[in-house]
């Protein structure tokens, strides 16, 4: 689902790369095109049409570019291009939102914090991601004393927060079992049940170190020190803002992707980053978050890891011979396009 912006662009080359690494393996993939965002309003007049939830449910994994762009922002709210992408989040259950963000040896000086802060950077973000404020009831824009007034109510329960802790501590496991829960306990009753669920989940994994941290001093922590984190589990609105952040240490929100799983093993892959209007169509764009994107697809959906490690070793190969999209470029390294950047990674899986 390419959806909007540099959406198209993007996922052109990360469709490019998956089906280059496929074959020739034993896994045969099946592709179906799908609508979802500002396109899929202008063609059928929803964000998120029945065909597309059709399509969604019958796939073992759905990889999307972006929705959203100006032109669709005066549209009522359920018409626009971000509602689709919560819809699909909602109806696939995906709760699970991992954003990797890693720092290639490559890009040490594409970061905009000094080389030896981020130099050799690996956490993992884990963002609820079908809860919290951005679905919660009641919500809108009503009249209280002769004022508008907008409301949003944030909600979470013990099963939507012990079901997300338990990815995070699994994910430690596997990691460097260090987890750091991101929170607003000392004002949010959402905050001190989530901590309280962490608490207790932490006597179920001794091999993993729990931390506590308020979300503001996340913040900061993340650019003081962002080394000193393994894994970080956070409410969907902290999660959505930490992540790009996070992006900045890996030299440019064109290089996080991000996995959104459900508990029946379906995913949705999809770069941490918008549809860019602002460079949409010149060719410019970054393409290696969704060609990761398209890696984290075979690892979690097929169980296929040997596969998306030809696809990551490509994406540091690539970085490793100087090719930059501008978003990453530095002094003596060639600027080239997304195509481009899409071409050599199919060049260096070494088919
Ligand atoms: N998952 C999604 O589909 C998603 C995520 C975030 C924002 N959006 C939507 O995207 C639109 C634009 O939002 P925004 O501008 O706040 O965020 P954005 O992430 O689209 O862009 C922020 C900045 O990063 C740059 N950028 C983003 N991706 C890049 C890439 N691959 N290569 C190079 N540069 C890149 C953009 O050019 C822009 O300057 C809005 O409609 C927003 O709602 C969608
Ligand atoms: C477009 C928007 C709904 C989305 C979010 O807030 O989750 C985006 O910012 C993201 O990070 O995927
Ligand atoms: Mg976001």
């Amino acid at each position: 689902m390419p959806g909007d912006g540099i959406g198209p662009e993007i996922t052109e080359q990360a469709v490019n790369v998956l089906k280059a690494v496929v074959e020739g393996s034993d896994l045969e993939l099946s592709f179906t095109d799908g609508l979802i965002g500002g396109a899929a309003f202008d063609a059928e007049g929803q964000p998120f049409p029945e065909i597309t939830r059709q399509q969604a449910n019958e796939a073992d994994a759905v990889l999307l570019g972006a929705v959203g762009s100006p032109q669709y922002d005066e549209l009522d709210r359920p018409l626009r291009p971000e509602r689709g992408l919560l819809a699909i989040r909602k109806e696939l259950g995906l709760f699970a939102n991992l954003r990797p963000a890693m720092l290639y040896s490559a890009l040490a000086d594409a970061s905009s914090l000094k080389p030896e802060v981020v130099s050799g950077l690996d956490i993992l973000i884990v963002r609820e991601l079908t809860g919290g404020v951005y679905f919660g009831q009641p919500r809108g824009i009503r009249e209280v004393d002769g004022q508008r007034e907008g409301f949003n109510t944030m909600h979470y329960n013990e099963g939507e927060i012990e079901r997300i802790g338990r990815v995070a501590f699994e994910a430690a496991q596997k990691r460097g079992k260090r987890l750091c829960s991101v929170d607003k306990a000392n004002v949010l009753e959402t905050s001190e049940l989530w901590r309280e669920v962490m608490n207790r989940l932490a006597a179920e994994y001794p091999d993993v170190e729990l931390s506590h941290m308020y979300v503001d001093n996340a913040a900061m922590q993340l650019v003081r020190a962002p080394k000193q984190f393994d894994v970080i589990v956070t409410e969907n609105l902290f999660g959505d803002i930490l992540s790009d952040q996070a992006s900045m240490l890996s030299g440019s929100i064109g290089m996080l992707p991000s996995a959104s799983l459900n508990e029946k093993g379906q995913g949705l892959y999809e770069p941490s980053h918008g549809s860019a209007p602002d460079i949409a169509g010149q060719g410019v764009a970054n393409p290696m978050a969704t060609i990761l994107s398209a890696a984290m697809l075979l690892r979690y959906s097929f169980g296929r890891g040997d596969l998306a490690e030809r696809i990551e070793n490509a994406c540091v190969a690539v970085l490793d011979q100087g090719l930059r999209t501008p978003d990453i470029m530095q002094a003596g390294m060639r600027q080239v396009s997304t195509a481009e950047i899409g071409e050599a990674v199919v060049n260096a899986l070494g088919n």
